[in-house]
């Protein structure tokens, strides 16, 4: 898959292309829906935004982000995207009103030959252009429009904003029925404070910066171990949180594997959320905390082996 950073001075092998435009956060079976039918009808491409133009337009709101630029692009390579447009959200492409973006960006600047989007899209300046804008103007401008109909589950539209909803309030097993998948954390081990090992839990530890953050918790895990001499498939009991026991101000994630000996430091972890145990809680001394993390740890795997 080539990612192209910019629609000015596109090389002439990427015009063609038939395309799904949106966010994509997520990828989830809305947005394969959407991908799916722009196949067939030239080079499969997506159009999408970096930043997420809610990161543009609320640069101090919390990060809401399910996967971030590079998980995103390796989620739609597999899905046998061909070119990926990762369009610079910035004041200039935010001023454009849905004419100029059709005009410029789309056919002028991209070349496109066809496009897909949801019924409920809006784009351009204020949001201002509809479905059926984009259809009018793609007639105008020389590429022909697709509207997907909303792929739903359980009677609602799937979105990103509902299955961050689901991560929030503890329902992972809904977000998964959203995204087709489970929802994974990905990323690199970091140090933490090295007490895990003391409590008999060592725990490889990443980073939550920038990311949606899904109920403080204990979760049952699956983890892949992405690199290194012990890569492969893991269980797991996970705490996602800022650790009351020991005053922790930073999110973060602390993965236990279970039937597992070694050293994670710097290894990439991909770790997904299969379902919600408990609260993180303050307990009366590391003994209540080593008993809970034993319990944990014992209904982790009585979950992961049914399945
Ligand atoms: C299964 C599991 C359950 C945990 N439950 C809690 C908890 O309820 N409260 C808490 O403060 N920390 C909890 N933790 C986090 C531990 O406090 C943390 O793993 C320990 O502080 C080690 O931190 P370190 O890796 O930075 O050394 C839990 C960790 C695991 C793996
Ligand atoms: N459930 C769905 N069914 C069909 N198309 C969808 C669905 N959800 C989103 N789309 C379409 O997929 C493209 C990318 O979606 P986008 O990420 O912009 O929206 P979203 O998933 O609804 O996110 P958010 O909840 O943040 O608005 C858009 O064209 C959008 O209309």
């Amino acid at each position: 898959m080539q990612i192209h950073q910019d629609w000015q001075w596109l090389d002439a092998a990427a015009r063609g292309a038939s395309c799904a435009l949106g966010n994509f956060d997520g990828v989830h079976l809305g947005h394969q829906a959407v991908i799916d039918l722009a196949r067939g009808q030239g080079p499969l491409g997506v159009i999408t935004f970096e930043p997420h133009p809610r990161e543009f337009f609320q640069p101090d709101a919390a990060p809401f982000r399910l996967m971030n630029a590079e998980a995103r692009a390796s989620r739609l390579a597999k899905l046998g995207v061909e070119h990926l447009f990762q369009l610079p959200f910035n004041a200039g492409l935010a001023a454009l009103s849905p004419e100029e973006f059709v005009r410029d960006v789309l056919a002028r600047g991209l070349g496109i030959r066809h496009v897909v989007i949801g019924e409920d899209f809006c784009f351009g300046k204020g949001r201002a252009g509809s479905a059926a804008d984009l259809v009018r103007l793609g007639a105008q401008y020389g590429f022909s429009t697709t509207v997907a109909p909303l792929v739903k589950t359980a009677g609602t539209s799937i979105s990103s904003t509902a299955i961050r909803t689901a991560l929030s309030e503890g329902r992972p097993r809904d977000a998964a029925a959203m995204l087709g998948h489970l929802h994974r954390i990905e990323g690199a081990v970091i140090h933490g404070e090295k007490r895990g090992r003391e409590l008999g839990f060592p725990t490889a530890n990443m980073d939550l910066a920038g990311l949606h953050l899904p109920a403080f918790g204990v979760y049952a895990v699956r983890v892949d171990v992405l690199n290194g001499p012990q890569a492969g498939s893991y269980l797991g009991a996970a705490s996602l949180g800022v650790r009351p026991m020991f005053n922790g101000l930073t999110p973060n994630l602390e993965t236990h594997l279970l039937d597992f000996k070694g050293d994670l430091y710097g290894r990439q972890l991909s770790v997904a959320m299969v379902e919600y145990l408990r609260p993180e809680l303050k307990f009366s001394g590391l003994p209540a905390l080593i008993e809970q993390m034993n319990a944990d740890c014992l209904q982790a795997r009585e979950i992961l082996s049914a399945g």
